[in-house]
Formats: structure tokens, sequence, C-alpha cells
């Protein structure tokens, strides 16, 4: 059975999944010598309205984008929770499964972590994963005092100690800036335009096929 001591989740609504997701996750996954990395696409994003595509659509977007890349995979666990995609009932989920002792570790981009003071316990988080922040270009991290505080004693000195421990460390990573919306994708299908290179191939065909996003 493969090695499992070192697991990290990048959640999503992938609405569509992009290539600022996947060369995100691949430098992720590099940095952390992580012995996965997950994309977990949500069911019910809980700060945001519907999305576009439904559920299922983007589970199929998600595969297809990971198929080709070794150390990338899906786990499709949030949409069999007919509820609100809560991060900390993910993980506990994960750690009932996986017990105590592997490492895990959650990917959030800036923005996100700038509203990580509304998640749901969000403080919890840190006794069940460590949390790694990706600066995304046009959003600086500007997060909530409190947020500041929680973190600021977590913070680690690369994401290579995240393996140390199993939980409860803290780093900002910096990375490939790529300046991709799925919010910009949408408005480019929308308006007819190509959104070639922005996706890859096998994703561009989903959506076409499926008539997404018009
Ligand atoms: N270009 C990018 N670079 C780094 N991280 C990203 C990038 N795009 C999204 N992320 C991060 O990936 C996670 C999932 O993002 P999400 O599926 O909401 O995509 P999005 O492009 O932000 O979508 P939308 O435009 O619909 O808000 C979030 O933590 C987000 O911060
Ligand atoms: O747990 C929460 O309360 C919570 C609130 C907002 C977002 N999240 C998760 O954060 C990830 C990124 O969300 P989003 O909306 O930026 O695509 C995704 O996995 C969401 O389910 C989680």
């Amino acid at each position: 059975m493969a090695k499992r001591e070192h697991i990290a989740l990048f959640g999503g609504t992938f609405d569509p999944v992009h290539i600022g997701h996947l060369r995100s996750a691949i430098e992720v996954r590099e940095a952390l010598a992580a012995d996965e990395l997950c994309l977990l696409p949500n069911h019910q994003p809980p700060l945001r309205g519907a999305p576009g595509a439904d559920s299922r659509q983007r589970l199929a977007m998600v595969e297809a984008a990971v198929a080709p890349e070794p150390g990338l995979n899906v786990d499709a666990r949030e949409l069999r929770r007919d509820e609100p995609s809560y991060t900390v009932d993910t993980l506990r989920e994960l750690r009932g499964e996986l017990g105590a002792g592997p490492a895990l570790t959650v990917v959030i981009g800036s923005d996100a972590f700038n509203n990580l003071h509304h998640w749901q316990q969000w403080r919890e988080l840190f006794s069940l994963a460590h949390l790694l922040v990706l600066k995304r270009p046009g959003h600086p991290l500007s997060a909530d005092d409190a947020v500041r505080d929680e973190v600021a004693p977590r913070r680690l000195a690369g994401p290579s100690q995240f393996a140390m421990a199993a939980s409860g460390g803290f780093y900002v990573m910096e990375l490939i800036q790529l300046p991709i919306s799925a919010t910009d994708i949408r408005r480019r299908v929308a308006e007819g335009k190509s959104i070639r290179y922005l996706v890859p191939e096998a994703v561009a065909e989903c959506i076409d096929q499926q008539d997404l996003y018009r």
C-alpha cells in the first residue's frame, strides 16, 4: 500500500479547475515532499453562492485535470455530505481514518486565508492539520487580527518542517504567480472567447461538451 505519512489537501470550488490551481499543486507537493496532494472539490461552498457547474461536473473536470500528473489525486469525500463543505468536518473525517500520526497540511490561497475568521470553528483546524498559505497575485495578505494572533506562534521556517509534526504549523509560501481565476475563465466562456492554455485541454473539452458557463 502507498505510504501516507504526509498528505496535503488543496480544497476548492474548482468552477472550473485551472492552471493556477494545478501549477500551485505541483509546487506545493514538491516543497512539502508530501506522499500525495489531493485536490478536494467542495459540494456546497460555505461562503459563496451556488457554482456555475454542479458538483459532479466540477469533480469530473478535476479528475480529468489530475489524471496525467503522478502525485496529484482527487478526494471526492465532500460530495458525499449533503451539507455545507466545512473543512473542519472533512479533517475530522480524515483523522478518523488516518489516526493521529500522519501529517496533514491544508493548502489555501491568500484570498481564502483573508477570510479564515469566517470559517466554521477555524481555530480547531490547527489541532487537526497544518496550514500552508499560497501568495496569490492581486490578493495581498490581510488576515483578521484574531487569525494573525493565532498563526504568529505557529509559524515555521520552511515547508519541509511540516513533516516533523502531525498538525499545528503555519507557513506562507512564495510560488510562481499566475493571475488566473475561475471567475475570469467563466467570463471568457460566456463571451465566446478562448480559454486555451488557461485550463488543461481535457477541462476545456468538458466545458465545451457540457455547454458550461455560457
Ligand atoms: N491562480 C492561483 N494561484 C494560487 N492559488 C490559487 C489560484 N487560484 C485559486 N487559488 C486557490 O485555490 C483554492 C481554490 O480556489 P477556487 O476554486 O475558489 O478558484 P478561484 O480561481 O479563486 O475561483 P473564483 O474566481 O470562482 O473565486 C483557493 O484556496 C484559492 O485561493
Ligand atoms: O470550513 C469553512 O467554513 C470554509 C469556508 C470557506 C471555504 N472553505 C474551503 O476553502 C476552500 C477554498 O474555498 P473557495 O470558496 O475559495 O473555493 C474550499 O475547500 C472550501 O470548502 C471552508
